[in-house]
């Protein structure tokens, strides 16, 4: 497997990727967009930073990619839409540079309030200016933190040692997260009139787009600063300029702007604005970081083990996953049988998860069973990423519930799935950690470990079918590995699972059909 590597992703932690002997690492220059979409087609993963765009055509080209990993948080670079419809897991590593961008924020604060990188520069003409540098003190000074995550956060810490008062605005977070900090949350507007110093982290999104505009910078104090390493179009920069030359705005600090890079600012003639190139993640320690997080992720996601930082699909706790992972097969191999029993075009599927399935994060569990629904059915590669958006592209409504009856197992997962001629039921458990069993099929009660093979033989329940049934699979010389019947009452309807060590041919498939009393056969491939 081959793994592009772009945008001087730390060497030092590439070492899980190096050390796999099925994985080739390849380091590649600056690319178009056009030599990208070339040479993305032989690649089976890909890691960036923020320079590499990840387009939807980038994606179209990639003929093999299964997993963009992206060396830090924000992952607007990487076309998530187009990713997930491609079917490739989109992961980042959010954790790595928390520090790095949070003791960047506070040290673009302290430069703003002390005019530092203004007077080094004077210094490095050979000047010695003192009276031009009046600062301004940060203790006893309003900080409004906008995104209280894991930067702001950090950053309101730091701000608190140094003395500051910390308000901050974030809609999402809850008031028990905000206080544990203790940081007062308030409205927007009253972080705007309240704050003397305002820094930004929160994500570029819908909604934060030019949030720091001509109205908002109206609302704020005389006099404030404003420092954003976040993402570029969070502040309009434009606004930004005028609050500054109307001396609204005392200072302010940008580590990141609309467009990267940006060397044609109007706001870098400015003497009171300080600016970085994009500088925040760029430590030894946080490049390293992010580096090993999202190698260890992408060997994990080539080698089909489980992936904690993913974007283009909802991740899970590592404490839910230990307690889901077990039935992750089962609900795929549950889903692949339906794909093989049911007739007609898919409706609808209803899952329900019960026992002690029941108090968990299930929607991963559902992902693998459309997975395993799916796969056999159409014609593009279904996978972890993209079987829940293909599922609705189709049409195909999915309910999920986990109030079901366990009937005395000690977790159970039932499907129903609805065509446009029928419906059929499946429900499987799992004994232990790794036991699965078939244990109820239309109604009816069996006991069957899921094989590659199976055969489903709805039948009338009489004598003279089982043992003409197995004397036809055994003259193909295909060994019955396993066999089990259920039925609700004598002379009814009854079901018939075999287990066998080989795909049964067609021919026989239709001669075992013509037997008196088999109402239906089909193969079943898990
Ligand atoms: N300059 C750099 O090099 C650098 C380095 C790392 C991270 N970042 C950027 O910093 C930002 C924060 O990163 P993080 O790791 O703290 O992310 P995070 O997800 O932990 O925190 C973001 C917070 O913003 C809040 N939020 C989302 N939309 C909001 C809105 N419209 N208004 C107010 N709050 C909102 C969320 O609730 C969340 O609490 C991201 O944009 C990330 O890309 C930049
Ligand atoms: O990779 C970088 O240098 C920047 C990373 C940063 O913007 C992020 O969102 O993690």
């Amino acid at each position: 497997m081959k793994v592009l590597v772009m945008d001087g992703v730390s060497e030092e932690g590439l070492k899980p990727l190096r050390e796999n002997p099925e994985i080739e690492v390849v380091i590649g220059q600056k690319m178009t967009e056009d030599e990208l979409c070339a040479a993305i087609s032989q690649y089976d993963a890909m890691i960036v930073r923020s320079a590499t765009k990840v387009t939807a055509k980038v994606f179209e080209s990639a003929a093999n990619l299964k997993v963009v990993g992206r060396a830090g948080v924000g992952v607007d670079n990487i076309d998530l839409e187009a990713a997930t419809k491609k079917g490739a897991l989109v992961v980042n590593a959010p954790d790595g540079n928390t520090i790095a961008a949070c003791e960047h924020s506070i040290a673009m604060m302290l430069a703003l309030a002390r005019n530092v990188p203004q007077a080094v520069g004077k210094m490095k003409e050979k000047v010695w200016d003192k009276k031009a540098f009046l600062g301004v003190e940060l203790r006893g000074k309003t900080l409004g933190v906008l995104g209280l995550g894991r930067i702001g956060s950090a950053v309101a810490k730091r701000a608190q040692a140094l003395e500051m008062n910390v308000i901050a605005y974030d809609p999402f977070i809850t008031e028990e997260n905000a206080s544990r900090l203790a940081v007062e949350l308030m409205p927007l507007e009253e972080v705007f009139k309240k704050s003397d110093f305002i820094t930004i982290h929160m994500p570029k999104t819908k909604n934060s787009y030019h949030l720091i505009n001509d109205n908002t910078i109206a609302q704020m104090k005389q006099g404030v600063r404003i420092v954003n390493c976040a993402r570029g179009g969070i502040v309009d920069e434009e606004a930004l300029y005028k609050g500054m030359m109307s001396g609204k705005v005392a200072g302010a600090a940008l580590d990141v702007f609309e467009k990267e890079p940006n060397l044609e600012s109007p706001l870098l003639e400015l003497p009171n604005f300080i600016a970085t190139p994009h500088l925040g993640a760029s430590t030894r320690e946080a490049q390293l970081n992010v580096a090993v997080d999202v190698a260890e992720e992408i060997v994990n996601a080539l080698t089909g083990k489980l992936v904690k930082n993913t974007v283009n699909i909802p991740s899970i706790s590592p404490k839910a996953l230990a307690v889901i992972k077990p039935y992750l097969g089962l609900a795929e191999k549950l889903g692949r049988f339906h794909a093989h029993l049911v007739d007609g075009r898919i409706k609808k599927v209803e899952v329900v998860y019960s026992g002690e399935l029941a108090s968990q994060d299930v929607m991963p569990l559902t992902t693998a069973l459309l997975k395993g629904l799916l796969d056999p059915i159409l014609q593009e590669s279904v996978n972890f990423v993209n079987a829940p958006l293909l599922a609705k592209n189709r049409g195909i409504q999915v309910f999920q519930t986990t109030d079901g009856d366990s009937e005395g197992y000690a977790n159970l997962i039932s499907i129903k799935v609805y065509t446009d001629s029928g419906d059929k039921c499946l429900a499987g458990t799992l004994f232990g950690q790794s036991d699965a069993r078939l244990v109820m099929i239309d109604g009816y009660r069996i006991d069957a470990v899921p094989s590659q093979h199976m055969l489903y033989i709805p039948h009338v329940d009489k004598p003279r079918i089982i043992g003409p049934v197995g004397t036809l699979i055994g003259e193909h010389n295909i060994n019955i590995a396993g066999m089990q019947v259920g039925r609700k009452e004598i002379g009814g309807k009854a079901v018939m699972i075999l287990a066998v060590d080989g795909l049964v041919p067609d021919e026989t498939l239709k001669e075992i059909a013509a037997i008196d009393g088999v109402i239906e056969v089909k193969m079943i491939n898990l």
